[in-house]
């Protein structure tokens, strides 16, 4: 019988990237308020998708494949999580403009079948350059909408692409997920 997949976050580019490679899944967001005291940006990472998947992994009955995931961003040892305020945005995009940094995606993904839980973390790096930002152009982006919701503060995906000069590494996992990566562990854990 197929395991029963529970995607455990709000992310509507988590969702487009697991529909993409053909999985059949349910979303199931976690409430909780994430957190983590982690200076490294792999292991908090991994620490926040891991609070994600294990708050829907204890919410659910019956055997189940949960993924649980966190993104952001890091530059020069500063990690940077989703902008507060449009102020917090524009000092992000210049402090990112015209140099490379580094995203982190931490995914955790817990196996119920019967008593005991298996529980898998990796962590997936991408390097990103930007090209430069005006100040104009960076109020122009915020005014898009697109950064409120992105760590970084910025969409790869979206309007942001005018500046992103150099990707190295998978481009999914910008976008919030590494599914080259995912597809192989779920293959491990033998649940596709
Ligand atoms: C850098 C970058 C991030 N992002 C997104 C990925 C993540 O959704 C978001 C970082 O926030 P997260 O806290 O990782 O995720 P989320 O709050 O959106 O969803 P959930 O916790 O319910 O799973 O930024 C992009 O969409 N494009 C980008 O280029």
């Amino acid at each position: 019988m197929k395991t029963r997949i529970v995607l455990a976050s709000a992310s509507p580019r988590r969702r487009e990237l697991l529909s993409q490679i053909g999985l059949t899944y349910e979303v199931l967001p976690s409430q909780k308020e994430e957190a983590s005291k982690a200076r490294e940006p792999s292991e908090l990472v991994t620490e926040l998708s891991a609070q994600k998947a294990g708050d829907i992994a204890s919410s659910i009955e019956g055997p189940a494949l949960i993924i649980g995931a966190d993104t952001v961003v890091c530059h020069n040892g500063q990690i940077l999580g989703k902008p507060r305020s449009e102020e917090e945005a524009a000092g992000m995009l210049a402090f990112l403009q015209g140099d490379t940094h580094q995203v982190y995606t931490g995914v955790t993904l817990i196996l119920k079948s019967g008593a005991k839980n298996r529980e898998v973390h990796f962590t997936e790096m991408t390097e990103v350059e930007f090209g430069p930002m005006d100040e104009s152009e960076i109020r122009e982006y915020i005014a898009t909408g697109e950064p409120m919701d992105k760590a970084g503060a910025y969409g790869i995906q979206g309007f942001a692409a005018r500046y992103i000069v150099a990707v190295r590494g998978d481009y999914s996992n910008v976008v919030g997920l590494p599914v080259a990566r995912l597809y192989r562990e779920l293959k491990k854990l033998d649940v596709l």
